[in-house]
């Protein structure tokens, strides 16, 4: 049996334990990414969608799985340490107690968009003295007004804000679009720019360098660190090739790595052999060079987990 607690344990206050407090997103969009990444980056995450709390004895870290948009009221009044929620929430939530974003997570990513029935709109200035439906009042209140676009009532929706229109009750609306495919479906299209572009991020209450308490402090920089790990284990892949030395400084001129590259001797004095950290994305067309560059041998693989 593993020594780590599955059990959820009573919910002590934010100074009575040394352990780290997260908030994760328990449903919609960003949950189950979220957990992933968590268990990627060494965690245990729940196994039952009713837990509300999992506890992590090992790393010394709480799991709190709350509403998406309630991540941001938790951390940002200091109750919980870190959380995860999406760019937009966390605009929305306008927690004014120094809740910050610490990094993007690369997932969940969407952007925030103005729509309208087609044809009706071409920039987010036709909308002064209209109505606009959305579930991100603060945001879009805060945009329109940086903007300064006048005397836009915000409508305030649940959801199904794609309805907003066809039912009388706006204009216009404003809300998350990933497909397209929900716009789409309601006969609507967007319009101007995006008012702002969306993905899950690490937000934290006081900023992870200024809590006093330096358990909470090098927990955070840990999850911090295993979080940042995971995206570039994500995101890259490592590459290996042999090439002759005078076509060494071309080859790493195009696979630098994240610091420099490992350059190791072969046993034919003219030849060596390269590793390197390359974008996932870009795989194929790296090899493509390399091998008209004369390399040779070239093997990638992925990497399981890293920390840099
Ligand atoms: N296809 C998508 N639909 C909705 N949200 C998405 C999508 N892709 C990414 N997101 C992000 O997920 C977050 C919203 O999550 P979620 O849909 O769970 O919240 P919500 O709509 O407020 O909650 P609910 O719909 O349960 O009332 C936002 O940060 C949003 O940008
Ligand atoms: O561009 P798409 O890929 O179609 O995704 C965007 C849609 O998904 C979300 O709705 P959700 O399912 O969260 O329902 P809700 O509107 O009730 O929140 C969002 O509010 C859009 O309606
Ligand atoms: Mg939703």
């Amino acid at each position: 049996m593993s020594e780590l607690s599955a059990e959820p344990t009573s919910v002590p206050g934010p100074r009575d334990g040394q352990r780290l407090r997260v908030a994760v997103p328990n449903k919609g969009a960003l949950s189950e990414a979220a957990m992933s990444m968590l268990s990627e980056a060494g965690y245990l995450q729940r196994r039952d969608r009713k837990e509300l709390v999992m506890v992590d004895e090992e790393n010394g870290i709480e799991f709190f799985y709350l509403r998406p948009r309630d991540v941001a009221v938790y951390v940002g009044s200091g109750i919980l340490h870190v959380g995860i929620t999406g760019r937009d929430l966390f605009q929305d939530a306008r927690v004014d107690t120094g809740a910050q974003e610490i990094m993007g997570l690369g997932f969940g990513r969407s952007t925030f968009r103005l729509a309208g029935p087609k044809g009706h709109y071409s920039v987010a200035a036709d909308l002064a003295g209209k109505r606009v439906a959305t579930s991100y009042d603060a945001l879009l209140t805060h945009w329109f007004a940086s903007q300064g676009i006048p005397d836009v009532e915000v409508v305030h929706l649940d959801g199904a804000v794609e309805s907003a229109v066809r039912l009388g009750v706006a204009d216009a609306i404003a809300d998350v679009v990933e497909t397209g495919n929900t716009l789409k479906a309601a006969g609507m299209e967007t319009f101007g720019e995006p008012v702002m572009v969306s993905e899950a991020i690490l937000i934290s209450g006081r900023g992870s360098d200024q809590d006093d308490d330096t358990v909470i402090q090098r927990d955070t920089e840990r999850l911090i660190r295993r979080l940042q790990g995971v995206l570039v284990a994500r995101q890259y892949v490592m590459m290996d090739y042999d090439i002759r030395r005078s076509d060494l400084e071309a080859a790493t001129a195009i696979t630098p790595g994240l610091e420099s590259p490992t350059i190791s001797p072969l046993a034919d004095p003219d030849w060596v052999a390269v590793r390197s950290m390359v974008p996932a994305k870009r795989t194929n067309q790296l090899m493509d060079h390399l091998y008209e560059l004369g390399a040779r041998a070239i093997l990638v693989t992925t990497i399981h987990a890293c920390r840099v």
